[in-house]
């Protein structure tokens, strides 16, 4: 049996923070090119006979080992001498391992086990706050410095203590670890992960369910999602399809297939394809300490319990907007296609003006108008878009775009060549997104992501995060000696 290795991308929700809890709207999701990587590898070194030995090197005391019984029924004990407990990698494997002998059968899943497997975990460094990092390097925060680190770099600490930047590593983790245990234990092929296939719906839904039981609640499940598929426009499945496994007993034999089935209609999402415009790029910036999400979840459905007809209206003005928004991006998508000399002209020309300056050049040839005008409507309803999120945290008292944030969007978006930007998800203080537009050639002006870096230099708390959007389509098989570092990270362990 071979090694397998399995990554998923992290996320950015664009639109629909706190709308995509609710399955009449949907949200934006960006996929990113910062992953999780599991590697699994079958002739382990350092476990035995049915053990598993999961490792994150980027951490201390991140070494758990597990000792699995699959007859009479299925058990992942984790070892006694473990120095830390790690709830989502135990159900991770707990859950992984229990579908496959539902599958393949106990013998299948024994004769997989027999040499023991050790797994490493690794994010990239983009998942973590590099800010001391940089500090320590003496380098300033851009996006070069960010280069010098080296890739799945040691963070120093343990999981409790490291800063983490909003990518979803949970979600990502989760679902590239459960994906290759899957493809370890031949539930799914590999090809299976990189096209439509059941193979890929089953992996979602066993991420969804492991995610839910680790986090103790069922979230919108965007991230998982976004792990799974990559950017997409995303409409969350009714909870009630997870209910008979969250409830009751979780230590008590279960069947786990007849509910996570890719065929199984109670699973409603919907994911409708969406993809960043050509010569457009995504820019993240990790800001601050953090919040936390939950409770800022918890303050804004109880507002909206409480003024059922205002919350109405005001959801449903975000999300017209939203839906614009990712409407115009198509748009913008349609007319690189359907001219990319004279799209990648107009880019470069957006690039060199402010936004309120766009629709402003009388000289503007009549085949770059339909760009220009469409580049400035998503400039628009970006905005638009954060005035509403901003009055949803005024009136449910939550800090969504807190003013500290506000101030520094405002300068951000004013910037040449910036189209839009806002507060990810569950919005607070601890990142910023910004869509900026990114020609082959800037010259003589200088590049919109150089003038953003400028920016967020001379702010004290502000740090670039390195990744673009991942166009490959959500989790995928990976060969080990095309991803820099991942190997010497298997070294160190
Ligand atoms: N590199 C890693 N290796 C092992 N477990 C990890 C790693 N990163 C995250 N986790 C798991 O995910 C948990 C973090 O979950 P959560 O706080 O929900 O993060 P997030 O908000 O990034 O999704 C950690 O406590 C740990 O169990
Ligand atoms: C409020 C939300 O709609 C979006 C939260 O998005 P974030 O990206 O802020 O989430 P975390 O990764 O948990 O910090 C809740 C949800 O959809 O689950």
């Amino acid at each position: 049996m071979s090694t397998t290795v399995v990554s998923s991308p992290g996320k950015v929700l664009v639109a629909g923070g706190y709308l995509v809890l609710d399955p009449a709207y949907s949200g934006i999701v960006v996929s990113t090119s910062s992953r999780f990587y599991t590697v699994i590898q079958p002739t382990a070194a350092s476990s035995h006979a049915n053990q598993i030995q999961v490792l994150s090197p980027q951490f201390t005391q991140a070494s758990w080992r597990y000792d699995v019984t699959v007859e009479p029924k299925l058990t992942v004990v984790p070892n006694q001498e473990n120095s830390s407990k790690n709830k989502f990698v135990h159900l991770a494997l707990e859950s992984a391992i229990l579908l496959a002998t539902e599958m393949k059968g106990s013998s299948s899943v024994l004769s997989a086990l027999a040499a023991g497997l050790d797994i490493t975990i690794a994010g990239d460094n983009d998942f973590y706050s590099q800010r001391a990092k940089l500090a320590e390097l003496n380098l300033p925060r851009n996006l070069e410095s960010l280069t010098k680190i080296p890739p799945f770099a040691p963070t120093g600490g343990s999981l409790a203590q490291v800063h983490k930047t909003g990518l979803g590593s949970s979600a990502a983790l989760i679902t590239s670890l459960v994906s290759a245990l899957l493809v370890h234990f031949s539930v799914i092929s590999s090809a299976d992960l990189s096209e439509d296939s059941e193979g890929r719906h089953l992996a979602h839904n066993l991420a969804q369910y492991v995610h839910c039981l680790a986090q103790g609640k069922v979230g919108s499940g965007f991230d998982v999602a976004a792990a799974v598929f990559g950017s997409h426009l995303y409409t969350r499945f009714d909870p009630s399809v997870l209910e008979d496994l969250m409830t009751g007993d979780t230590t008590s034999p279960r069947t786990l297939f007849p509910t996570l089935s890719p065929k199984n209609r109670a699973w409603n999402h919907k994911i409708r394809p969406f993809a960043l415009p050509p010569l457009t790029r995504i820019m993240l910036a990790d800001v601050d300490a953090g919040s936390d999400t939950p409770s800022l979840v918890g303050k804004v459905l109880k507002w909206r319990k409480e003024n059922d007809a205002e919350a109405h209206a005001l959801w449903t003005s975000i999300d017209q907007l939203n839906q614009s928004f990712a409407s115009i991006l198509t748009r913008i998508s349609e007319l690189h296609d359907r001219d990319p000399a004279v799209y990648s002209a107009a880019v470069k020309y957006l690039s060199s003006l402010q936004p309120v300056q766009w629709m402003a050049n009388p000289w503007t040839p009549p085949e770059e108008e339909d760009i220009m005008t469409a580049f400035y409507d998503a400039h628009q309803t970006s905005e638009a878009i954060r005035a509403k999120m901003r009055e949803m945290g005024r009136l449910s008292g939550v800090p969504i775009e807190p003013s500290e944030q506000t101030k520094l969007l405002d300068e951000c978006v004013r910037q040449a060549g910036v189209i839009g930007g806002g507060v990810p998800g569950a919005g607070g203080f601890d990142a910023i997104w910004l869509l900026v537009c990114d020609p082959v050639d800037c010259s003589p002006d200088q590049r919109p992501t150089e003038r953003i870096e400028y920016v967020w230099s001379h702010y004290g708390s502000v740090s670039p995060l390195m990744a673009v959007e991942s166009k490959a389509k959500g989790s995928r098989t990976e060969n080990i000696d095309d991803i820099m570092g991942l190997k010497d990270t298997l070294r160190l362990s």
